[in-house]
């Protein structure tokens, strides 16, 4: 998953799944101008395996995580992978994927976690959690999250994702996922620790 080299960043390449744009009102008379990178919407399963009792996430290199790492005047040519590792983009998350098919949501998550997690479930297994904005300056996209117990039996594949995705899954027990979300600096996004606090409040503490 590290090996990785030859960064560098262009100009903006249009793809299906980002459109920068700036959008411009008045607001009491004055003139307003902000810069939106508007994104697809999304879902996100909280996976909870109980044969094993861990929780089942994903860890892959995430391309704007890394770039995060990296202070501005650094930023051009070819970056420097021994001052920058590229396991710094290296990011824990829950399974999550873009709503990338005029599919209902619960079928787009049910086909992630069989994708990323290589879990077969039913989709009357996915509990609806909520949907909420991700990021309301810059992208206003949403996520509509899931919570979906799955037991070994459901485990049809290695997971780990398609075409040029690279992910490796993590089956982690809760107190092993709760000493990492703890520490100081956690490569995971905001999704992640709130999807956590969601489980440990909804569902962990009536487990144990
Ligand atoms: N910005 C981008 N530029 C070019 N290609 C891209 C792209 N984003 C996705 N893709 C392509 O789409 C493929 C599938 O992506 P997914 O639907 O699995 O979403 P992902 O897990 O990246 O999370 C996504 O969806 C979740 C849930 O909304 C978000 O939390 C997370 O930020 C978001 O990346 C990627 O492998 C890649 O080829």
């Amino acid at each position: 998953m590290e090996n990785i080299s030859n960064i560098y960043l262009t100009d903006y390449i249009p793809t299906i799944y980002t459109t920068p744009c700036t959008m411009q009102y008045t607001q009491n008379g004055k003139t307003i101008e902000r810069g939106i990178f508007a994104e697809r919407n999304g879902v996100l399963i909280i996976v909870y395996n109980k044969t094993q009792n861990v929780l089942t996430l994903v860890k892959q290199f995430r391309a704007a995580a890394y770039l995060g790492c990296i202070p501005e005047q650094d930023r051009k040519g070819i970056i420097d992978t021994e001052k920058y590792p590229p396991r710094l983009g290296i990011t824990l998350e829950f399974c999550a994927g873009l709503e990338d098919k005029n599919v209902p949501t619960e079928q787009i998550a049910r086909e992630e976690i069989l994708e990323e997690c290589g879990y077969d479930v039913p989709l009357e297994k996915l509990e609806k959690v909520c949907t909420y904005k991700n990021l309301t300056e810059t992208t206003g996209a949403r996520t509509t999250m899931f919570y979906c117990e799955v037991t070994d039996d459901m485990r049809v594949s290695k997971g780990g994702g398609v075409d040029d995705e690279l992910i490796e899954v993590m089956e982690m027990p809760v107190e092993k996922v709760l000493e990492y979300a703890n520490a100081s600096n956690v490569n995971s996004p905001m999704n992640f620790m709130f999807g956590l606090q969601w489980f440990l409040y909804h569902k962990y503490k009536h487990k144990v």
